[in-house]
């Protein structure tokens, strides 16, 4: 009876095997032939012990097969060694040519995984995210890619071909002497068992180990991106213990690995050789007695090297295919991670109006209520309406909930409870990507790709340079673009940092503007520029809001004075609601926010 553990291991196994074979399935054709190759490679690999032996026989004059019978010895021995000659340069040419496509598959099936990767995390809801630190991830996208990648450059998944071999060599055994053949078959079932226990041990403590090595990673991600922070406030110390700490772990952990890795090649070796000697014991016995020819024995001795030969080489192979597993497995962990925002089923997608006489653009948050962990809810019973072309202000102390209701308008998370509205439509009825084409926002931490200037604006869409060039010119940023080394084409590094977070900034405007969105979202906007270019911006914003709908976060509420609306947020609680002057007189919340304001200016 199998204990509930290798239970549910074998199922795991099956389930990465259906994985891997869904992959396979996409090269069938390279794969019937590698699998057709090895029918002529491992015949011609059991035939040379036979062939050996039958020189041997033919030599000490004792009973050969007919073919050899007629021939005189030279002859006899001329037509052996031609034959054996010939198996030998088929089983190269063959393993060779196996081995290419066994890799050509293995790396075309390790590229198809690494896309799907990248496809399913990058479509991953931003929840995932937040529990998933990203050196985890890259760990899993590069490294446990590359331990399934080696799984075939290093021809362990030869081990198909090896047990193939054995089936073939168990059956040739069996054709010559039953006896010698079922004691070597039978000495397989231990050496099974002890390869299965270790197979078990080192496969947890490899998944251990990669686990180390992701909070490795993790850590030492976190250091490098920080490392502004690190240094200013002379953490390298007090970090460098934390990562010694971790790095401690790792070596354990692989320590373990090695271990079981080690023990399995020892316990082979040894059985192997017990084998050997048993088939010289038993057969050498029958030898003295005369019921076994001397050749069938040397046939023999050879066969038990060929069969344990396979397994002696899982020992080496094994580490490559265990390390291969876990990495199945723990890509598999990601790739059945459920994609939890979704577009909508073909057909029953909505579109937004883009009616140029119709007003658009109206906003309608109804009981909306949201919490990042379980039950804290970080918005409450939310109720408005933002009305077409209507500029409003969200305002509320650090953590009430403004940047939480733009991630929930752009569908970054889904609210818990009620739902969103654009133009009367749930936001949940549209494609994402129409929903991103009517709502831009810019951020207060503009990020940049690697590439040039041209490209950090269009990302990825087909836009003319006229179009980039009047996108600037409506944010006023041309001249700043223009300033640069080589104006559009100036290359920036990956996350711009050679841009202050000003001209970052500047950047996303521009971006936004080139879509031209009906709704534009303002989180802080303004706040890394200095006061000569938050003009220019602001300027140019007045021009690029006309019409649209905007909502604008802003701690300075000086900034916000000239909006339609300012909505004030106390602990994701609409509280109040109305013009500066209005709630200047009310007394309230932003009464007191604003005064307080002004006292410190
Ligand atoms: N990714 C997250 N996971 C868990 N909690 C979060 C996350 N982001 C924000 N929160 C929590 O949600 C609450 C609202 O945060 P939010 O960023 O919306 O506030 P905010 O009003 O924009 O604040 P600020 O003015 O400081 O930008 C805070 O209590 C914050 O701790």
């Amino acid at each position: 009876m199998l204990s509930s553990q290798q239970q549910r291991s074998l199922e795991t196994d099956w389930r990465l095997f259906l994985r891997l074979r869904d992959y396979a399935k996409r090269h069938k054709k390279l794969l019937a032939i590698a699998i057709i190759l090895l029918i002529p490679l491992s015949i011609s690999s059991a035939i040379q012990p036979i062939l050996i032996g039958q020189t041997i026989s033919l030599i000490r004059q004792e009973p050969t097969y007919k073919f050899l019978q007629g021939l005189s010895l030279s002859a006899g021995l001329n037509l052996l060694a031609f034959l054996l000659l010939l198996t030998i340069s088929l089983r190269f040419t063959l393993q060779a040519i196996q081995g290419y496509v066994v890799q050509t598959v293995g790396q075309k099936m390790t590229a198809d995984i690494r896309n799907d990767l990248f496809d399913h995390v990058t479509s991953l809801a931003v929840r995932f995210f937040d529990r998933t630190p990203v050196g985890k991830l890259i760990t899993r996208l590069t490294s446990d890619v590359d331990a399934l990648g080696d799984v075939f450059s290093t021809g362990a998944i030869g081990i198909i071909s090896d047990l193939f071999s054995i089936l073939v060599i168990a059956i040739a055994m069996f054709s010559l002497q039953w006896q010698l053949a079922l004691m070597l078959v039978l000495s397989m079932f231990p050496v099974t068992a002890i390869i299965i226990y270790f197979q078990q041990q080192y496969r947890t403590a490899n998944y251990k180990a990669r686990e180390e090595l992701s909070d490795l990673n993790a850590q030492l991600q976190e250091n490098l991106i920080g490392i502004g922070v690190v240094q200013l406030f002379r953490r390298e110390r007090y970090n460098a213990e934390l990562f010694h700490i971790t790095n401690q772990r790792y070596i354990k952990a692989v320590d373990k690995t090695i271990f079981y890795d080690s023990a399995v090649s020892a316990t082979l070796e040894w059985i192997a050789l017990i084998a050997i000697a048993a088939v010289l014991w038993f057969g050498g016995k029958q030898v003295l007695n005369q019921t076994l020819s001397f050749g069938i024995l040397s046939t023999f001795i050879l066969f038990a090297q060929r069969l344990f030969d396979p397994l002696r080489q899982f020992a080496d192979k094994f580490t490559a295919i265990q390390a291969g597993l876990t990495a199945v497995e723990r890509i598999n962990d990601i790739l059945n991670q459920p994609i939890e925002i979704r577009d909508p089923e073909i057909g029953k997608a909505s579109v937004l109006p883009t009616n140029k006489y119709e007003a658009i653009g109206e906003i309608k948050f109804e009981n909306v209520y949201f919490a990042y962990k379980n039950d804290e809810y970080v918005i409450q019973n939310l109720n408005f309406t933002i009305h077409p072309g209507e500029k409003v202000a969200l305002v509320g102390p650090t953590g009430a909930g403004k940047s939480s209701i733009i991630r929930l308008l752009c569908r970054l998370y889904e609210p818990s409870r009620g739902r969103i509205l654009i133009d009367g439509i749930d936001i949940r009825d549209l494609p994402q990507a129409e929903l991103r084409r009517h709502v831009g926002v810019i951020l207060q931490d503009g990020f940049l790709f690697a590439g040039d200037v041209k490209s950090n604006i269009t990302l990825g869409e087909t836009y003319t340079i006229d179009a980039i060039r009047q996108a600037a010119e409506k944010t006023n940023v041309s001249q700043f673009i223009e300033a640069l080394p080589e104006g559009y084409d100036t290359e920036l590094r990956e996350r711009g940092t050679n841009l202050s977070s000003g001209q970052k900034q500047l950047l996303a405007f521009a971006r936004v503007a080139i879509r031209n969105p009906q709704i534009l979202v303002l989180d802080e906007a303004t706040a890394n520029l200095d006061v000569m270019t938050e003009s220019l911006i602001q300027d140019a914003l007045d021009r690029m809001l006309i019409g649209k709908t905007a909502i604008i976060i802003a701690h300075r509420l000086s900034t916000i004075k000239n909006v339609d609306r300012i909505l004030v947020l106390q602990r994701g609680r609409l509280i109040e609601s109305g013009s500066h002057d209005q709630l200047l007189n009310q007394g309230g919340l932003y009464a007191s926010l604003y005064q307080l304001q002004m006292l410190g200016s």
